[in-house]
């Protein structure tokens, strides 16, 4: 049938979004799904985050292919050089495999993540997969510690973003879902962080179908800014 159809392809209509999903994901339907309002007022600081820092240490690339997802775009980046570790991840390392980006119709709102109610006017994930428990991206996608997803949020403002400019000058070529192309320029995920690198943590999932209960979210405090064309479809 229509209905059947529909949501076999799923996304964010009254008959195939959020809300319908777990009809075809069964772990959209859990207890620790992604995104959450992050409400400051109940956040605890947890001292022994502190004691071990999260670090992190990124390769530059060039030549990185970009991917228009029909949802936003994706950077394929898997960087066998990348740690990502510390923080609220344990002993393990982390390895980059991908950074996206969601945003929406207008700069007010686009983020997944909101805070105190608040939405930001995009948001950011670089995607690390846990490679000191298993041996590959999809594998790590199926266990409870699998990923971890740094989340930095969009403002706008005046200046633009040099790096993700990089990104968005491409956008033009890929106008359609699965069309892909190679940004030439030399990308270098350190400088999509912003300098306050205060964070909230908390165990939650993939934020689209098949929303796998297997991320450990890092969501970065201070936004970075970037310019109303940087982050609105046009
Ligand atoms: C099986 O692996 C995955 C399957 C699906 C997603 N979707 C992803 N979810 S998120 N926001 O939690 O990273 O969202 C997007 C949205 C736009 C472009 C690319 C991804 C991510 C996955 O691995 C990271
Ligand atoms: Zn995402």
């Amino acid at each position: 049938t229509r209905a059947r159809v529909m949501a076999a392809e799923w996304g964010y209509s009254p008959t195939n979004g959020p809300d319908v999903w777990a009809r075809l994901f069964p772990q959209a339907g859990g207890a620790r799904q992604s995104p959450v309002d992050i409400c400051t007022s109940i956040a605890s600081s947890d001292s022994n985050l502190e004691m071990k820092k999260l670090t992190f240490a990124y390769e530059s690339q060039s030549d990185l292919r970009i991917l228009n997802t029909g949802h936003g775009w994706k950077v394929e980046a898997p960087q066998s050089g990348s740690r990502l570790e510390g923080g609220p991840l344990g002993e393990d390392i982390y390895q980059l495999e991908q950074f996206h980006c969601h945003w929406g119709e207008t700069s007010a709102e686009g983020s997944e993540h909101t805070v105190d109610g608040r939405a930001y006017a995009g948001e950011l994930h670089l995607v690390h997969w846990n490679t000191t428990k298993y041996q590959s991206f999809a594998e790590a996608a199926q266990h409870p510690d699998g990923l971890a997803v740094l989340g930095v949020f969009f403002d706008v403002g005046n200046e633009s973003n040099d790096e993700i400019e990089k990104i968005v000058s491409t956008l033009s070529e890929i106008k359609f879902k699965g069309q892909f192309t190679d940004i030439p320029d030399v990308i270098d995920p350190t400088t999509f962080l912003p300098s306050g690198l205060g964070y909230w943590t908390y165990l939650g999932s993939l934020t689209t179908p098949p929303c796998n209960e297997c991320v450990i979210w890092i969501v970065y405090k201070e936004p970075i800014t970037v310019t109303e064309e940087q982050v609105t479809y046009h």
